[in-house]
């Protein structure tokens, strides 16, 4: 773990100084789960469970926000199972899907879930027309119920296709009032009117935490960091943590700590409960 700046280990001290009251925001993909070729064969790191119930017991209460739809978080991370162990320990585990529209906890196991913007059906139809334009006819297309994820990671040149692609998207979901998130070889096409900060918000509001953590490696957690920065500046202490090789420069720059991947994600929870 490496700390951005001098700044940056007094805001780690002072979570870890009022530890049973803060909240913990985890990213899925890329933070507690390794990022594979296929997004379907995604898990959680063989660390990651453990390390979770470890420290939900040490903190207010730990939430999984991801860009996944909840239900397909849940079942790729086992996180049912978890949340029951935590539940057993006088713990809860809460996951906010798809950029904070969905909510599942364990003591509330029934999704909520906003209904698909009005232009993503019409979006859907017109995208096969734009990928073969964009001579990315073989882009996989994940759809999730309120977006759809194009990736390119296994296509023979990713970085090439995706650079094709994303003005004609761009201009696609613009014309369905949609908007375009760029994340590691992929292009999310959703609503704007949520996002992780907004997540981070509600959460850290509706548990009236002392403090809050959140740790995520992509562009899309970008406004989640920005939100622990901004509770920061209003007085509540906060990390922000980066999961990832520091290969995404605008998130190392709002970050406080860089772990290597979710094999540090799962260090630095360890290293938070030393001290207890
Ligand atoms: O917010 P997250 O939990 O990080 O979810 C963001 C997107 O993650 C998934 O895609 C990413 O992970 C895949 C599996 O490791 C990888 O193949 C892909 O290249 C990554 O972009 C997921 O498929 C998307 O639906 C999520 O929105």
């Amino acid at each position: 773990m490496e700390f951005t700046s001098a700044a940056a280990r007094a805001h780690y001290d002072a979570v870890r100084d009022v530890l049973d009251g803060v909240v913990v925001g985890l990213d899925f993909d890329g933070t507690l789960s390794p990022l594979v070729d296929d997004p379907e064969a995604a898990r959680l790191h063989p660390g990651s469970p453990g390390a979770l119930l470890e420290l939900a017991e040490a903190v207010r209460a730990v939430a999984v926000i991801t860009g996944r739809p909840a239900r397909q978080a849940i079942t790729m991370g086992d996180l049912d199972a978890l949340g029951d162990a935590m539940l057993d320990r006088g713990a809860e585990l809460f996951v906010f899907g798809q950029y904070g529209n969905e909510r599942w906890s364990a003591t509330e196991p029934r999704i909520r879930s906003p209904r698909p913007p009005a232009g993503l059906a019409s979006f859907e139809r017109e995208l096969p027309s734009v990928l073969r334009g964009a001579d990315a006819a073989d882009a996989f297309v994940e759809e999730k119920g309120l977006a759809v994820a194009v990736h390119t990671r296994r296509m023979d040149d990713p970085a090439g296709a995706f650079e094709r692609l994303v003005a004609p998207i761009e201009s696609l979901a613009e014309r369905h009032h949609l908007t375009v998130e760029p994340g590691r070889n992929v292009l999310e096409v959703r609503s704007g009117e949520m996002h992780k900060g907004h997540a981070v918000r509600a959460f850290v509001a509706e548990q009236e935490a002392t403090g809050v953590i959140f740790g995520g490696d992509d562009l899309g957690d970008i406004e989640a960091f920005e939100a622990v920065r901004a509770l920061r500046a209003d007085g509540l202490p906060g990390l922000v943590v980066y999961s990832g090789p520091p290969e995404q420069t605008a998130l190392v720059a709002l970050a406080d700590v860089v772990v290597d991947g979710p094999a540090g994600v799962v260090d630095l929870l360890g290293q938070l409960l030393l001290r207890r």
